[in-house]
């Protein structure tokens, strides 16, 4: 109705030959454009908020989603919502008495995660048809029960799916072989029947399917995994279980062949009985058609070579040689390689990139980083890789888009990636802010702002929030950052804290860290591990650098910082506890307990061993119940530095 309005006012308005009635119809088409164009986003929004709503007032029985139904999810806090665009595109909800059904959740069309883990949810799995962006589904340990649903197939972009102990039935679909990226795969402890389907994914690094009713042979694909992902069903055989035993007496079903003979049946190459042989004719001209396909494809891939070759020549110097200009490597054939991400605010190119005007920011572990400022005023931080150890395209692909789906406002988040030959470059978000590194060590001379500490338990915080973000989203891969340390907090515009550098470490060297020494967990010494218990070692650390105003050793040979954890006891320990603390901090009153609070906290964090460290949860938990309501503190005009009650809690705990 509305688009006819429209078309019917513009059909009235080239009537008008009047000047002004002209300019005042095109002020009032404007006008209803824009007002459709409200009316639709309006709607758009309603209707994930409504979605939310319809899903808190079925499922909610333990009122624990008290913060939904205020405002906008998208604007105000709803536990476990995070938007992007106004739209829903991470629900985490894991572990809080949910009981009901999620179908309403079918239309939350724009999810990336969803996480429903450790709730009472029944009724059969919702309809997945609309969620063709999702990536994460973790729905285990619930109580769902039937088929997998039809519309399976929809999900081709899932990364991770566990569907683990449910009481699922029916067979696995042989669809999930179209599952392109997935990573892991858990259907263990259901209901699930029939044969497991031929899936060969290379992708897939985590598969289980134990405690089923599934049969017959173990398809050859999936024997890589261990015999843990397929115990507990008792009609399944071959590697990596016992191998399956031909029996005369056996009767194998189509859908569920038993374990005893499987053989499968070979294929008639020739069907003589039928008499559909090819004609002398039809033989000749298949052998001609297939030469000239041959023909023509080795002179279209001569063709590309000569060009390749010829017309373009890339530069093999680097920019360093070039003077330390902003020189990109990408061939002309590998310019289209830009890979941007879902929901970029300003979509650029990569010759966008190419003629931006750019400045060195510095060097890292990965390469270099650039500012960039694109023709239309945006900036972006170029980072050049150096060392990629994973080698093939496609890896690295699934590895940017893993990387490119977190989005949690305390993370620096990756725009694009471009993998050519010889250039690997990720562009992310610009922070004009510096870091929480420059912020607490930078300039301590003359003219140097104190940073208050109001605003260092504000950077702890949200730092605190976006690493939890990266182990929950893939707590069940055990997955980490592996490069935690103060010059990694990056602040943007706003002054809120982002964690840059997520998945690096694991890009370039899947197994160890790049870690500066001060921040290395004692058992990466060794190992160069990286975990997520490491990771908690690492933000104390950072914690520990936040309250002494000091900074950690960057190298083994420690002469250019100090061992923070070491230095804290020792100066406990002498009983002059005030002077463990930054001195920039001691002018701020009645701040002391939440010092000594945090700084007992810390020191549980740098634990030397993994396991009495906290998770990274209970650290957030912790910050937030040490500020609690209380507003900033005001300066001592006496400058005083208070050594009670800090001497005895402090020492206490250390
Ligand atoms: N997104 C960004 N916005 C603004 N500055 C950035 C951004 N990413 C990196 N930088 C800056 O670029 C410089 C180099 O950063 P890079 O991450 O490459 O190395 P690093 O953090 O010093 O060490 P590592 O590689 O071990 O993490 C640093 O000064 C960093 O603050």
């Amino acid at each position: 109705m509305k688009v006819l309005k429209v078309l019917n006012f513009t059909t009235d308005l080239m009537r008008h030959e009047d000047m002004t009635q002209n300019r005042l119809a095109i002020q009032t088409l404007c006008l209803s454009l824009l007002l459709i164009l409200l009316s639709c986003c309006h709607s758009l929004i309603n209707n994930d908020t409504q979605t939310l709503i319809d899903f808190k007032d079925t499922v909610d029985v333990g009122k624990q989603l008290g913060s939904w139904g205020v405002g906008d999810p998208c604007k105000h806090f709803w536990k476990g919502v995070t938007c992007r665009r106004s739209r829903v595109i991470h629900l985490t909800l894991a572990n809080l008495e949910l009981h009901g059904s999620a179908h309403v959740l079918s239309s939350l069309d724009q999810l990336r995660i969803l996480d429903l883990t450790g709730n009472s949810l029944n009724d059969s799995l919702p309809d997945v048809s609309n969620w063709q962006n999702l990536k994460f589904l973790y729905l285990s340990q619930n109580q769902f029960s039937g088929g997998l649903p039809n519309s399976t197939s929809s999900l081709g972009r899932l990364l991770n799916l566990d569907l683990s102990n449910n009481n699922l039935s029916g067979e696995i679909p042989a669809s999930f072989q179209h599952f392109g990226h997935l990573l892991s795969l858990r259907l263990e402890n259901n209901m699930f029947s029939g044969s497991i389907p031929p899936i060969n994914l290379t992708t897939l690094q985590d598969f289980n399917v134990s405690g089923n009713q599934l049969s017959g042979n173990i398809p050859s694909s999936l024997e890589r995994f261990g015999s843990s992902s397929f115990e507990g069903n008792s009609h399944l055989c071959g590697r990596p279980l016992s191998p399956c035993i031909s029996s005369p007496t056996s009767v194998p079903s189509a859908s569920s062949p038993s374990p005893i003979s499987s053989t499968p049946k070979s294929v008639p190459i020739s069907n003589k009985g039928s008499g559909s042989r090819l004609s002398k004719g039809a033989i000749v001209a298949i052998v001609l058609g297939d030469a000239a396909a041959i023909i023509i494809m080795t002179l279209l891939f001569l063709l590309y070579y000569w060009k390749r070759n010829t017309v373009r020549k890339p530069s093999t110097r680097r920019p360093e040689e070039q003077g330390g200009q902003y020189s990109l490597q990408v061939p002309e054939a590998e310019r289209s390689r830009l890979v941007l991400f879902d929901g970029i605010d300003h979509p650029f190119e990569l010759e966008d990139l190419l003629r931006a005007s750019a400045e060195m920011l510095g060097k890292g572990s990965f390469g270099t980083a650039y500012k960039a400022v694109l023709e239309s005023g945006l900036s972006v931080a170029v980072k050049r890789l150096k060392d990629v150890s994973i080698s093939g395209r496609k890896e690295f692909e699934q590895h940017m888009e893993l990387i490119g789906n977190l989005t949690h406002p305390n993370l620096v988040w990756l725009q694009a990636y471009c993998y050519a030959k010889e250039e690997k470059l990720l562009v992310y978000d610009y922070m004009p802010n510096g870091s929480l590194y420059s912020l607490l060590h930078g300039n301590r001379g003359p003219g140097r702002t104190p940073v208050d500490w109001t605003t260092r338990v504000k950077l702890a915080l949200g730092a605190a929030r976006g690493l939890t973000y990266i182990h929950d989203t893939f707590g069940s891969h055990k997955m980490a950052h592996g490069n935690i340390k103060s010059s990694n907090v990056l602040v943007d515009k706003d002054g809120n804290p982002r964690i840059s550098d997520f998945g690096l470490a694991l890009l370039m060297n899947t197994k160890s860290t790049p870690l500066r020494a001060g921040y290395r967990a004692p058992e990466q010494n060794d190992s160069r591990k990286i975990s997520q218990r490491a990771d908690v070692y690492s933000f104390g650390i950072v914690l520990l650098e936040i309250l002494t105003g000091k900074a950690p050793a960057q190298s083994q040979a420690q002469d250019d910082g100090i061992d923070l954890p070491q230095w804290v006891q020792s100066v406990v320990r002498e009983e002059w506890t005030a002077e463990v603390f930054d001195f920039e901090l001691m002018r701020y009153k009645n701040i002391e307990e939440e010092m000594v609070a945090m700084l007992q906290f810390a020191m549980v964090c740098v634990s030397h061993s993994p396991e009495q460290r906290p998770k990274m949860s209970q650290v957030v938990k912790m910050i937030e119940d040490i500020r609690g309501d209380q507003t900033p503190s005001g300066i001592d005009s006496t400058g005083s530095q208070s050594r009670s009650p800090l001497s005895e809690v402090a020492r206490s705990s250390l």
